[in-house]
C-alpha cells in the first residue's frame, strides 16, 4: 500500500519534526514514547500526534507508548532517509557557501555532488573536498553523474534558468533559496526556502501578539 497517499500536506511537513525530536530521544536512550509525552516535547496535542500516526497505520502503538527506534525508522522511510541522494549547489555566494559548510546534511545521507557558480573568483576556489566549477561545465557534469537534487542560490532573476538546466537534465528535486516561485515540471518536486518570507510571518505573529 502506498503510506504517502491521500495525506495532507499539514501533515507532512509535521513529520520533519517528529523525525528530529525522535532522533534526539534515541540519542537520549529513550526506548519508548506515549503520545502525551511526545506532545509535551514537541508541542503538538497529542491526540493530533496519534491522527498523524494513524494515516500512516499508527505506527503499532502497543501497550505503553511507541517504540522510539521503530517510529524514528518507519518516519524516516517514509520521509525517505532510508535512501541517499546526491545534490549539487548553484550560486557559491553567501547561502550556496552555508549550505556547503553544513555538515549535517551529510550525516542523514544528502551528499553534495558538486558546486557551480559564475564568478571568475570563485570557480577553482576549494569548499570541503569540493572545487566550485563553472557553472557551463554543469551539463558535462550531470551527463556523467547522478545527481537527485539541485540546489538554487542564485540571484532571483537567474533562478528560472538554473531550474530549467536542472529540469533538462533530469533532476526531479529542487531546493529553491532564490525568491522567486518557479515554473517546473509536474513531476519535478520544488521546496522554496523563502527566508523573507518566514521573517515577515514571524513579524505578524509578533504584531499579533501586540495587539492581545
Ligand atoms: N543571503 C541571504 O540572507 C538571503 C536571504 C534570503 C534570500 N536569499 C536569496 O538566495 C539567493 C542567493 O543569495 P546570496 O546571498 O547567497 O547571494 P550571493 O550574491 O552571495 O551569491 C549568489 C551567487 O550566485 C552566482 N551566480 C549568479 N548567476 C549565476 C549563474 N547563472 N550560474 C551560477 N552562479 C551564478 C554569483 O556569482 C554568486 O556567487 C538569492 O536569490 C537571494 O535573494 C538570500
Amino acid at each position: 500500500m502506498d503510506k504517502k497517499r491521500d495525506i495532507s500536506m499539514a501533515v507532512i511537513k509535521r513529520l520533519p519534526k517528529y523525525y528530529r525530536h525522535l532522533a534526539e530521544l534515541l540519542r537520549n536512550d529513550v526506548d519508548r514514547i506515549s503520545s502525551k509525552e511526545l506532545s509535551d516535547k514537541i508541542g503538538f496535542t497529542a491526540s493530533q500526534i496519534r491522527q498523524d500516526f494513524n494515516c500512516f497505520g499508527g505506527f503499532g502503538q502497543q501497550g505503553y507508548g511507541y517504540n522510539v527506534k521503530e517510529l524514528y525508522n518507519e518516519i524516516g522511510k517514509i520521509l525517505g532517509t532510508d535512501k541517499e541522494y546526491n545534490t549539487i549547489i548553484v550560486g557559491a555566494g553567501n547561502i550556496g557557501q552555508a549550505i556547503a559548510n553544513y555538515s549535517r546534511f551529510e550525516k542523514v545521507g544528502f551528499n553534495l555532488k558538486g558546486i557551480f557558480d559564475t564568478n571568475p573568483k570563485l570557480i577553482g576556489v576549494r569548499i570541503k573536498d569540493i572545487e566550485i566549477e563553472d557553472v557551463d561545465n554543469i551539463d558535462a557534469f550531470l551527463s556523467k553523474n547522478s545527481v537527485d537534487i539541485g540546489i538554487i542560490c542564485v540571484p532571483a532573476n537567474t533562478a528560472q534558468k538554473i531550474a530549467d538546466l536542472f529540469v533538462s537534465n533530469g533532476i526531479k528535486g529542487i531546493w529553491n533559496f532564490a525568491p522567486v516561485d518557479l515554473d517546473v515540471p509536474e513531476d519535478v518536486s520544488v521546496e522554496n526556502v523563502h527566508l523573507l518570507e518566514s521573517m515577515l510571518t514571524l513579524v505578524y505573529l509578533m504584531n499579533e501578539q501586540k495587539a492581545k
